[in-house]
């Protein structure tokens, strides 16, 4: 089974190279200016520019208005925008139809009650992302390093490709993986030496860990 990883809330060049050359599939840029991972539209174009052909490029919005989201698209080549806010079912669809880019609604999982949510937006989005959900009290909607319980969407299925993110690390993302059965990953604290800080070292393990438990979840399916 091949797993794709996400990194989000990348920074520099060198984080943009570091998750190509791991093998990741996506790279996240965060426009949300309270988060240590923020960067500005021009930052986030010199960063798309420099991806090379493969890595898909995502935008990371929280209840932006038509004018940013017009900003962030005209001038940062993009394939995904990822709403990470109280985007309704309605207000994704209407960015969907607006930008023609296709749109990861993030879903924040903290109990069953969370799960109706999932249906809901499964009918809307191109993809989904269940995340946990963040405290009250968080400044942060997202990246805040915390995991849900995963035996909560363990053997659930959307009608959309969906990811698997909230407190993931090169020590547990395997377990995720195996009780999830998720194919696609998303990391940012996990990956981080100092807040906001990326650490080339953990994004390749943390790569290399999601890509060894896919590995491993593939040879245990019976070939005939
Ligand atoms: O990363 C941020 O600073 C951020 C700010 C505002 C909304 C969402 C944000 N991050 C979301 C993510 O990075 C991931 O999609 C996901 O939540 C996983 O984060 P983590 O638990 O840190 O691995």
């Amino acid at each position: 089974m091949d797993i794709q990883v996400k990194i989000c809330g990348l920074r520099t060049p060198e984080d943009v190279a570091v998750v190509a050359e791991a093998g990741a599939r996506y790279a996240g840029f965060v426009f949300f200016p309270k988060s240590p991972r923020a960067v500005s539209v021009a930052e986030a174009r010199a960063l798309a520019l420099s991806a090379p052909v493969g890595l898909a490029k995502v935008a990371l919005v929280v209840d932006a208005d038509d004018a940013l989201l017009d900003e962030i698209v005209d001038e940062v080549p993009l394939d995904m925008l990822q709403l990470h806010g109280h985007e309704s079912p309605e207000r994704v669809a209407q960015i969907r139809a607006r930008h023609g880019l296709p749109v990861m609604k993030a879903v924040g999982v903290a109990s069953e009650v969370d799960l109706p949510a999932l249906e809901a937006y499964g009918k809307v989005a191109d993809q989904l992302l269940v995340d946990a959900k963040a405290p009250k009290d968080s400044v942060l909607p997202g990246g805040n390093g915390l995991a849900f319980d995963w035996r909560l969407i363990a053997g659930r299925r959307w009608p959309v490709p969906w990811m698997l993110a909230g407190g993931l690390t090169p020590e547990n993302v395997a377990e995720a993986v195996r009780l999830t059965g998720a194919r696609q990953i998303d990391v940012s604290s996990g990956v981080e030496r100092a807040r906001g800080e990326k650490s080339p070292e953990l994004i390749r393990a943390f790569v290399r860990a999601a890509q060894t438990a896919g590995a491993g979840a593939e040879s245990a399916v019976p070939r005939f």
